[in-house]
């Protein structure tokens, strides 16, 4: 019989073949996708080896509920709801798990020793590897956040000099230098009310705050600041960050809910040409600015000094690949904190923690610590207790990676929660920052800022007694934990000692619920967030 088309065509004239009808095809078609979908929304709910794990049942049963959370920019809030309801562990997708109670810790992003392996000179420990959708969207393959872990153990071993205690005290010029023009621009502004320009000593926190932290990680980064400080204004490379996050975090989820070909199709329609250049422009500048801070060489006190010094991994990928990380992960977040920090202290009155006010009981400390602005150290700042109280209590309420950062169970499934329960490979495990640091299990009166409840000996406040402090980890755990936390903690705390020694602080009316109506999509989508700044009237 002939199978050429002319062949074909000559028996369906002849009669002898007959072409089914299209509409009863496409009636099957569509028939056995959704018989398809409902066997597979029956076997997510009844067979699925995640079945055993607590959650709403709409949540397993499709990718829907799941894709619903996260772009609603409230995902912190419904997640803390269900962890209230369920438990600690809840099944949030019908591939997803999500802890909030502090061995998850351990059990999301912890190492599990392994012997065999050690004995045949592989690995000695194993880790549930990264959510590899998520973290290949919002960042480079060959990023130091996103590398395999045979490469991110060598990464670690040759960088890690550059963010030691010591290494950060190195860097303490560098970063006073910008301290001192923020300090000094806010001077500026407050100057102004004197000259009589109403409402001039108002100004945007988020933006100060942006300018100084991308400003310093520029520096110790690329080797050159953005220049917002002298500017006044944020740089264009700065104003992509939160825009190129957001897309990510949709195509991410996406993806997760239509799979790969259809959801790239959604992007294309969806993206302008005009976002597509802004990225394509972004990632240039950032490759020029590396090659710029390249070309100095290794010497300065800086991140770049121990790449170049190990140039035989740190190739020009990684380096690429990495550098957008390190600047991104150094600014937004300590900005964040910081924000956060004069928001709570400005709105936090007395009554809530008995007493003076927070922002009185830390003006106190710093005034009394020191005599002149020149006084304020990183060693210095560092030995005030609630200064470091009232920065943990920021990350507690308001903590800047607030969800995603995901991990997949790894190679062979793993056991968490103490043995309860098993996940299959691949399982995505998650904690939300947000809703781990809400939970009443977890902390008492978790919606109210206290930073007694991190003081200690004679200071300790009975009201905070059952806290659990091993579940705030605001800087992540295990092996791929926040490499730059000294230096955070360090900027964060002299920056917040400068501000609060040099001037007063007060709120704008319309701002108290800054951090409580922000939506996140991943990181916070930070509004404006505006202070009256005054000189204070006499130094202590
Ligand atoms: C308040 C400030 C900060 C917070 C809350 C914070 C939080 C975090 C968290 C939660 C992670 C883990 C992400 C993951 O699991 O993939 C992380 C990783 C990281 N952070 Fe931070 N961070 C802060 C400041 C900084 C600073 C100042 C730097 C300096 C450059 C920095 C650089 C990094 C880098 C490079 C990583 C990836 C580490 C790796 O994969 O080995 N962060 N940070």
């Amino acid at each position: 019989m002939s199978t050429s088309p002319e062949g074909l065509l000559g028996l369906v004239k002849a009669g002898q073949l007959t072409i089914p009808p299209l509409l009863p095809l496409l009636r099957l078609a569509i028939i056995t996708l959704i018989f398809g979908y409902l066997a597979r929304i029956i076997y997510n709910i009844f067979l699925h080896p995640l079945r055993v794990v607590p959650g709403p049942w709409w949540h397993a049963a499709t990718g829907l509920a799941r894709y619903r959370m996260y772009m609603s920019g409230d995902a912190h809030k419904i997640l803390r709801d269900m962890h209230i309801k369920y438990g600690d562990i809840v099944r949030v997708g019908p591939n997803e798990v999500s802890f909030s109670a502090a061995h998850g810790w351990s059990d999301v992003f912890g190492q599990k020793r392994i012997p065999a392996a050690e004995s045949q000179g592989g690995h000695a420990y194993i880790e549930n590897p990264k959510e590899h959708l998520f973290y290949s969207t919002i960042t480079r393959r060959d990023s130091l956040i996103a590398m395999p872990q045979a490469d991110h153990i060598i990464a670690r071993k040759t960088i890690n000099s550059a963010f030691s205690n010591k290494a950060v005290a190195e860097q303490e010029p560098l970063v006073q230098r910008h301290v001192d023009k923020l300090i000094r621009l806010l001077h500026d502004a407050a100057k102004s009310k004197d000259a009589e320009i109403k409402d001039s000593n108002i100004v945007d926190m988020v933006q100060y705050t942006n300018w100084v932290f991308f400003d310093i990680t520029g520096d110790l980064g690329f080797g050159e600041p953005f220049g917002s400080l002298v500017d006044g204004a944020e740089h264009a490379w700065v104003a992509v960050i939160p825009k190129a996050v957001k897309s990510a975090v949709t195509v991410v989820n996406l993806q997760r809910l239509l799979g790969s070909t259809l959801a790239h199709f959604a992007i294309w329609l969806k993206m302008t040409q005009e976002a597509r250049n802004r990225l394509t422009w972004h990632r240039a500048m950032s490759d020029e600015k590396v090659n710029r801070r390249r070309a100095l060489g290794p010497g300065r006190p800086d991140f770049m000094t121990p790449m170049l010094e190990n140039d035989g991994f740190w190739n020009t990928q990684r380096l690429h690949g990495s550098l957008t990380t390190f600047i991104t992960a150094g600014s937004e977040t300590s900005a964040t904190t910081t924000s956060a920090a004069m928001l709570y202290l400005t709105t936090t009155p007395a009554t809530v923690v008995g007493g003076q006010s927070p922002l009185e009981k830390l003006t106190a400390e710093v005034r009394s610590a020191f005599k002149s602005d020149a006084e304020i150290n990183f060693a210095g700042v560092k030995s005030l207790p609630y200064l470091g109280a009232v920065l943990d209590e920021a990350l507690r309420m308001h903590p800047p990676a607030v969800w995603g950062f995901g991990r997949e169970a790894k190679a062979g499934g793993s056991v968490v929660a103490n043995g309860k329960f098993f996940l299959p490979e691949a399982t995505i495990l998650t904690i939300c920052h947000w809703a781990m640091f809400r939970n009443p299990r977890n902390f008492a009166l978790p919606d109210t800022f206290a930073p007694e409840r991190w003081l200690t000996g004679a200071d300790a406040d009975p009201r905070f007694r059952n806290d659990k402090h091993d579940a705030f980890q605001p800087f992540s755990y295990g092996p791929r934990n926040c490499i730059g936390r000294y230096l955070a903690l360090a900027e964060m705390r002299t920056i917040l000692a400068r501000i609060v020694f040099n001037f007063d602080l007060a709120i704008q009316p319309g701002n108290e619920r800054w951090a409580a109506d922000q939506k996140a999509y991943a990181f916070w989508e930070k509004p404006p967030l505006m202070m009256a700044v005054t000189e204070r009237a006499e130094k202590a």
